[in-house]
């Protein structure tokens, strides 16, 4: 007798739509689904004061983001920091909005990646994986995508943060929403994380790839690429936090695969926030060295991030370039991330490939035998 069904629940939006969970093929299988739930750090809703007030409040009330006794952050983040940084943000995600869609890129291109990843996977799973897409600070929420996740019928899930190189502040964090949504269900599923990707093969062909084609492009060739990450704050690496090893394995790697020296081919962090000293070298201090040495020619590529955000459009693209212009150098460009591109999808099939082994189909005869082994 086959099993019940489950009842569907109404039908997700599909690729292309605004949020939610695009099936990897027709919904008619619902019983053990596997969801995969690709996850980043978020956006405003849009770019007026009270957006960005929700949004930073959120994200900076997070204490792995914050490591400051509340008592002291919350008054000084509550009061000056959301009074006055919300125009400054505003202004900057005015200039990279995108009013097709009404969103910000990051927002655009992880929903595209979830789509696109859905369909990779739909000929030889169908039905089997479902995949969706969250932010860990606004909406979709990590809680709201993985209670739609359990009520399509998924019975284990992969949460897969979309961040390069593991960070307390970033995959940890993920880790923490999704445990946490968990906590309020009662038929939970079972739970994998990935931890990061930092020297995956994929990720480091996909950016050599990237580089070298971006360069061809060119009229004009640089003397230096940058490699430009998120920062963190010092105190946080020397409590522990790997996010600078992890970064140095994508540099290691890429390296590597482009034939360039560390002396080429450096290293710095960006996005600095706050009084306290952050990882350096810091970007703008080396952009603003460089002519001075005769580098007046530069390209920047921001391997920290898989898809384009405010931090590599607005702060690399155009701040980062002003600094440079400005002390003396002449010829600029900043490398785009992967974002939906065909490597960005190969390194994230890829990744749920092999994270769910054990779970997918074509592992189960194998299951299957150990168990009339051991009968
Ligand atoms: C204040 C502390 C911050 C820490 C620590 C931090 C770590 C960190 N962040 C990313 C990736 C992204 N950060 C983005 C935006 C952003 N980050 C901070 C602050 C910290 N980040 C702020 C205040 C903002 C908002 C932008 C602003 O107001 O200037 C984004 C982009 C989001 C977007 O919508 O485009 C990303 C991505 C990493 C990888 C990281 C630690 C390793
Ligand atoms: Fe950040
Ligand atoms: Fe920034």
């Amino acid at each position: 007798m086959s099993p019940p069904r489950r009842p569907l629940p109404a039908p997700p939006p599909v690729l292309g739509q605004r949020a939610g969970a695009a099936l990897a093929g027709p919904a008619d299988r619902t019983a053990g689904r596997i969801g995969v739930l690709l996850v980043n750090l978020g956006t405003p809703e849009g770019t007026g004061y009270w957006p960005l007030r929700r949004y930073l409040s959120e994200f900076l009330s997070d204490r792995r983001v914050i490591e400051i006794n509340p008592l002291l952050w919350q008054p000084l983040l509550q009061g000056v920091i959301l009074t006055t940084r919300p125009f400054r943000s505003g202004a900057n995600y005015r200039r990279i909005w995108r009013s097709a869609e009404n969103e910000s890129p990051l927002r655009t291109f992880t929903r595209a990646q979830a789509g696109l990843l859905a369909e990779r996977l739909a000929p030889d799973l169908g039905a089997g994986v479902v995949v969706d897409w969250a932010m860990r600070y606004g909406r979709p929420s990590v809680a709201e995508r993985l209670d739609a996740l359990t009520a399509a019928g998924c019975e284990r899930v992969l949460v897969l943060p979309l961040y390069p190189q593991y960070s307390a502040t970033t995959t940890a964090t993920v880790n923490d929403a999704a445990f946490r949504a968990l906590m309020r269900q009662r038929r939970q599923p079972a739970l994998r994380t990935l931890r990061s990707f930092a020297d995956h093969p994929l990720y480091i062909r996909a950016l050599a790839d990237s580089v070298r084609t971006r360069l061809a492009a060119l009229d004009w060739q640089p003397q230096l690429l940058l490699a430009s990450f998120h920062g963190l704050p010092r105190r946080y690496v020397q409590a522990g936090d790997p996010y600078p090893a992890e970064c140095n394995r994508t540099m290691v790697a890429l390296r590597r695969e482009l034939g360039l020296s560390a002396r080429d081919f450096p290293m710095v962090f960006q996005s600095r926030f706050g009084r306290e000293r952050w990882l350096e070298p810091y970007t703008d201090s080396k952009l603003e060295s460089l002519p001075g040495r005769g580098i007046t020619r530069v390209a920047v590529i921001t391997p920290g991030f898989l898809s384009d955000c405010i931090e590599t459009i607005d702060e690399i693209g155009r701040e980062s370039r002003h600094v440079f212009t400005e002390a003396g150098g002449t010829h600029y460009d900043a490398i785009p991330c992967l974002n939906d591109g065909v490597g960005a999808i190969d390194l994230l099939e890829a990744l749920v490939r092999d994270e769910l082994r054990g779970w997918l189909p074509e592992d189960r005869p194998m299951a299957a035998v150990g168990l009339a082994a051991v009968a």
